[in-house]
């Protein structure tokens, strides 16, 4: 209900307005609707994932021409031309992404640009489309033989499906696949180590933001029953950008907010300029530069953001406490290998970075059920070790296997699946989301849900799911009093707690712990000590990297010793505290 309310609303605002304004601010009505949906897709793409397009309007223009041939040429109605124009774009997008998605940095953005202008260019040189001069005589769009021809009853649709596609959204960024696309801009690679397939995540969002803004084309054909290139152009597409930025790239409310804002503030600035001006000319595209640029210095989050934070603190919509889920049905649950065996084998491993041997022919064991301490002074190779156990660096010669099967070579994506977790040596996370949700994350592989179903919210009971298990992991390190709190707020020691819950949630054999006690306070640390001595008990292995020499001494079974890339000693923890090339390198340092 919480979220039909302010949908509801409106629609009925938008109905309300359509009926008592005049042919005119109906109009304008339709238009801000035909250009929220674009900039509900540019939300997806860019707010959410981080992937900055320009080329959306021509989008909107592959839809609106398929459609205007299929109704002018063949003489088919709506229950054809919607689904080709929404197959014609999705087709499009699909093509495009597989070819551009991969760029990263500017070059994506500018690629956008590129095929923008392209498609624009496209639809202006074919004779089948008419050219520059475009396609007229459109067929009302008709509903049960009944023709829609009036702004007014077209506006019904248009807000019609503008709510449908806010619900849709909002079901979708409120469901794991909405966090996976969080994740994608926010920690790429922590994604990819809990089961998110960036890539196909970025896909997902591309065609998304495609397919609505295919929708607002179909509906634009209908609306104005003549389609030409010009409202397709790349500069349409950049104005479709300042919506979002404007309104709020992070929010679905930032694409209705934007669509408004703008279209209004266009038309205002239409009226006004050539007046003050004492000329005719283009001079609102001018002003809308310079508001996006002030808009960036002083609203970055957009007018979303703001309002977002009054509401926040308005007490009764303030976010709550996840409550106790007793009758969630569990997640699936991984078989463990039995105690004892060797868990990790590490065979001459070694990574050689330009000028320099990071780890240099490294062989060590994991054994099941027993926390291993990686410890050596700064500089000596440990999180090289690491990131080569987990896939993200890929070895420069040797092996390691991981419960039989050699991990070396495989993505963190599918180590992970194997069946190892771990934490980041620099916290990786979601800031601005709860620590509930950054938790749930971790469990991502272990619930399968589509995007059409997360989208129909049909979804909830492996939601469910996931964050009663996120709870219960949350509650299992400690953090039950900052789970509704946004990650970004808490102080580093609490953010590696948080790693440690997330690693937890994704039911791993073998947790990998990057320093997990830096910056702990002393009773945060003896926490700490407590939970990863019981998740021992437990039968999890733990592979731990840690500074602090009290604390891992007291802690593991065994400790591996590395300086300078090799290993030099290795042994309970007695044995290495006594062993005077340790003394050397590394402990006679601190004593
Ligand atoms: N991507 C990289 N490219 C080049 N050199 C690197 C890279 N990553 C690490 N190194 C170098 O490899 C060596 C080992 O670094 P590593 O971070 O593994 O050490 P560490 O034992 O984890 O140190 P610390 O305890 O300070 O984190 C260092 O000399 C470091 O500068």
């Amino acid at each position: 209900m919480a979220r039909f309310l302010p949908i509801l609303t409106l629609l009925a605002a938008a109905l309300a307005l359509q009926a008592l304004s005049g042919e005119h601010a109906v109009s304008v009505l339709n238009y801000i609707g035909l250009y929220a949906l674009v900039a509900l897709g540019l939300v997806v793409l860019t707010g959410i994932t981080g992937q900055t397009s320009f080329g959306q309007a021509a989008f909107a223009g592959i839809a609106a021409y398929a459609t205007a041939v299929i109704a002018t040429q063949f003489g088919l109605g709506p229950l054809v031309t919607l689904p080709a124009a929404l197959l014609t774009t999705a087709v499009a997008a699909f093509l495009i992404a597989a070819i551009t998605l991969r760029l990263s940095g500017h070059y994506l953005p500018l690629s956008t640009i590129a095929w923008g202008i392209s498609l624009f260019y496209l639809f202006g040189n074919i004779e089948m489309l008419g050219g520059h001069t475009g396609i007229d005589h459109i067929p009302p769009l008709s509903l049960f033989g009944h023709e829609l021809t009036g702004g007014r009853e077209l506006g019904v649709i248009i807000w019609g499906l503008v709510a449908l596609a806010v619900w849709a959204v909002s079901n979708l960024l409120d469901s794991a696949q909405g966090r996976a696309l969080r994740a994608v801009k926010d920690a790429p690679l922590m994604a990819e180590t809990f089961g998110v397939d960036t890539v196909k995540e970025k896909r997902i969002a591309f065609v998304l933001a495609a397919l609505l803004a295919g929708l607002s084309g179909w509906l634009y054909a209908y609306l104005l029953r003549f389609v030409n290139p010009s409202p397709f152009s790349l500069s349409i597409g950049i104005e479709y950008l300042f919506m979002v930025v404007v309104g709020g790239a992070g929010y679905v409310w930032g694409a209705i907010i934007g669509a408004a804002l703008i279209t209004l503030a266009r038309e205002w600035l239409q009226d006004f300029l050539p007046v003050l001006l004492g000329t005719s000319g283009n001079f609102e595209t001018v002003v809308f530069g310079g508001l996006i640029i002030f808009l960036l210095h002083r609203a970055e989050g957009g007018v979303a953001e703001r309002l977002s934070g009054l509401v926040r603190r308005l007490p009764f919509l303030a976010p709550t406490d996840a409550g106790e889920e007793t009758d969630a049905p569990q997640l699936p649950v991984r078989p463990r290998p039995s105690a004892g065996g060797d868990l990790l084998v590490v065979d001459s491993a070694l990574k050689q970075f330009p000028g320099l041997v990071a780890v240099s022919s490294i062989s060590l064991k994991v054994r099941t059920g027993e926390i291993l301490g990686l410890i050596g002074p700064n500089g000596a190779g440990k999180s090289t070790l690491f990131n080569l156990i987990s896939g993200t660096l890929h070895l420069t010669s040797g092996t390691i296997t991981f419960d039989g099967q050699v991990i070396s070579g495989r993505t963190p994506r599918q180590i992970g699946d194997c069946g190892l977790a771990r934490t980041f040596q620099h916290v990786k996370m979601m800031p601005n989301r709860s620590v509930l949700e950054n938790v749930m994350l971790g469990a991502h592989r272990r619930a399968h849900v589509g995007v059409l179903a997360s989208c129909l919210h049909m979804e909830r009971r492996e939601e469910t799911a996931i964050r009663a298990e996120a709870i219960r992991q949350i509650r299992r390190v400690g953090l039950e009093d900052v789970m509704m709190q946004p990650a970004g707020s808490l102080p580093l020691g609490k953010q590696r707690i948080l790693e440690i819950a997330r690693a937890l949630a994704a039911d791993p054999i073998l947790l990998l712990l990057d320093e997990p006690a830096a910056g702990l306070r002393l009773p945060e640390k003896k926490l700490l000590y407590k939970l990863l001595r019981q998740l021992r008990a437990e039968g999890l292995t733990i592979l731990i990297v840690e500074h602090d020499m009290d604390f891992v001494m007291s802690l593991v079974d065994r400790l591996v010793v590395m300086s300078f890339g090799q290993l030099i000693c290795e042994g309970d923890p007695a044995k290495v505290q006594g062993d005077q090339r340790v003394v050397e390198a590394y402990l006679g340092d601190a004593a």
